[in-house]
Order: structure tokens, then C-alpha cells, then sequence
């Protein structure tokens, strides 16, 4: 089946924490770095969230700016990128920011079917797997809508189940000047953990943004 090209990007505190322990969001990106990732949200096709982020940080995802917006235009690419919400359950709650046209909600054969009829004429639905979401299956149907570069703005979750699925190709993390603390503060990779066979990176480049270090990694396969 064929994918997009896959980026997660992120940005966490220097203890490796995406978020608090009460999963609240924390400005961890200055000025310099969140430029940065609306320029690279304008050179994506689709940006992807996960329920979880949507429940906590309720982001909108969309171009901020008018040069973004003539970027795409020049580019050929459509007005706003798509929106992903990985979802399960369709959880996502009805005002949420990143609904509305251009929105995509994907969700499992377990959603309730109340849900889905009070969401649809805020998203698209497509139903993707039994119980979870199946990445595999949604990327590819992403792919067949024309989505070739997908941009993964987390969380620590739908993080873990993309790289366990070996789905990403590039790892964007800005590593902030701050600590957050807590055993149970989200990190950049949550999930189980691996065992064995972790999967390795290659750096490709490492450069000082605000007072914290961005940092690009190529997935090995
Ligand atoms: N600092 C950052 O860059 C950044 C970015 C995004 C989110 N965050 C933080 O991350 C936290 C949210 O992360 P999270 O881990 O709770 O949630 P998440 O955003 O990773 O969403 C995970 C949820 O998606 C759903 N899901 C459905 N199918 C799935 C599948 N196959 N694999 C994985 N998930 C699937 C499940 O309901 C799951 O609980 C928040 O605290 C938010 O503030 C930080
Ligand atoms: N890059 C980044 N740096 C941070 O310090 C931080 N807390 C997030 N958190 C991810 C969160 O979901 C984002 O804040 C969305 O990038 C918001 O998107 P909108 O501005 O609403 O479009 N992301």
C-alpha cells in the first residue's frame, strides 16, 4: 500500500516531556521555532493530530499567514491543508478548533453511530479498523486523496503507533530550554516502549532556535 511521506514534529522540554503530568499544554517553542512549524504545516498536504491533543490543546491547524497561503497558491497545493483526527471512538468534541470543512475524522467500526451522525456535517468520516484506528489504512487512504507529504503534530501516543508501525520517515524535535518533570508528563513517545530492535536514527542536521536546539532525524529502516 502505498503512504506519505510521514514528519512528526514536536517539540519537548530538555527532560524529553511533550507536555505537564496533568497533560496540559506548555509553550515549549519560541517565536523563531513555532515560525518554523507553520512553515513546515504550509508545505504539508495534511497535518495529523491525535484525540488526545485535540482534547487537551484543541489546535486548529490551519495556515496562519498570508505568505504561507500565496506559497501554496504558487505552489499548486489546495488553500489549507487537510486535517487529520486520529479518533477512535469520535471523541472529539462537537466545537472543536480543527472541525469544519477540510477536516477528516478517522475512526474505528467502534465509534457510536450517536457520535458519528451528530459529527458528520462537521467532517469527513472515514472508518478505519475494528477497534483502534488502523494507520496503516488511513495513510493509504490519505495517500489515494492525494496526500503526499503528512505532517504529524502528535501526540506522545499516535507518535508511538506511528513509528511501532515503522510509518514514519523523519523526526522534527525541538528540544526546549526548560524542565517539566513528572513520571507521568507525556513524552515524545509514550506507548508501551520497545524491548528490542529499537528503531535507529540518522541525524541530518542539529541548529540553535531561541534558546533550544532543533533537531532533524531520518528514520532508519
Ligand atoms: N509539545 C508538543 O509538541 C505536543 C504536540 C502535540 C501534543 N502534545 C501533548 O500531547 C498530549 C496528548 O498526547 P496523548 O498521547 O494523550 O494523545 P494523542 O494525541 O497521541 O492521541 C492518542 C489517542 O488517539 C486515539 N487513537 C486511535 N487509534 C490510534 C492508534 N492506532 N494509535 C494511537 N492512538 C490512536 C486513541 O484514543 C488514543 O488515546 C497532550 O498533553 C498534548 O498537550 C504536545
Ligand atoms: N510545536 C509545538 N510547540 C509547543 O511548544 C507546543 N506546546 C506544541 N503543541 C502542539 C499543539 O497541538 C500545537 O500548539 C499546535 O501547533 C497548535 O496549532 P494551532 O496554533 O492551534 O493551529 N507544538
Amino acid at each position: 500500500m502505498e503512504r506519505p511521506f510521514v514528519i512528526i514534529n514536536s517539540a519537548m522540554s530538555a527532560d524529553g516531556k511533550i507536555s505537564s503530568f496533568q497533560r496540559e499544554q506548555v509553550r515549549i517553542s519560541g517565536p523563531e521555532d513555532m515560525g518554523r512549524v507553520r512553515g513546515l504545516r504550509a508545505g504539508s498536504d495534511a497535518v495529523m493530530v491525535g484525540v488526545g491533543t485535540v482534547l487537551a490543546d484543541d489546535p486548529g491547524l490551519r495556515i496562519k499567514s498570508s505568505d504561507h497561503r500565496k506559497m501554496r497558491k504558487d505552489e499548486g497545493l489546495s488553500e489549507e491543508p487537510l486535517r487529520v483526527v486520529v479518533d477512535s471512538l469520535a471523541r472529539t468534541p462537537l466545537g472543536s478548533e480543527v472541525l469544519g470543512k477540510g477536516s477528516i475524522l478517522a475512526v474505528s467500526k467502534a465509534a457510536p453511530e450517536e457520535r458519528l451522525d451528530l459529527l458528520r456535517d462537521k467532517c469527513e468520516i472515514a472508518v478505519c479498523g475494528d477497534i483502534r484506528v488502523d494507520l496503516p489504512l488511513l495513510l493509504s487512504i490519505l495517500h489515494n486523496k492525494g496526500v503526499r507529504r503528512l505532517m504529524v503534530e502528535g501526540g506522545a501516543t499516535l507518535n508511538w503507533s506511528l513509528i511501532e508501525a515503522g510509518l514514519v520517515d523523519e523526526i522534527s524535535v525541538y528540544v526546549g530550554a526548560m524542565i517539566i518533570g513528572g513520571e507521568g508528563a507525556p513524552t515524545l513517545v509514550d506507548g508501551p516502549g520497545f524491548s528490542t530492535d529499537y528503531p535507529k536514527l540518522s541525524l541530518i542536521s542539529a541548529d540553535r532556535l531561541d534558546d533550544g536546539v532543533l533537531l532533524r532525524w531520518r528514520v532508519l529502516r
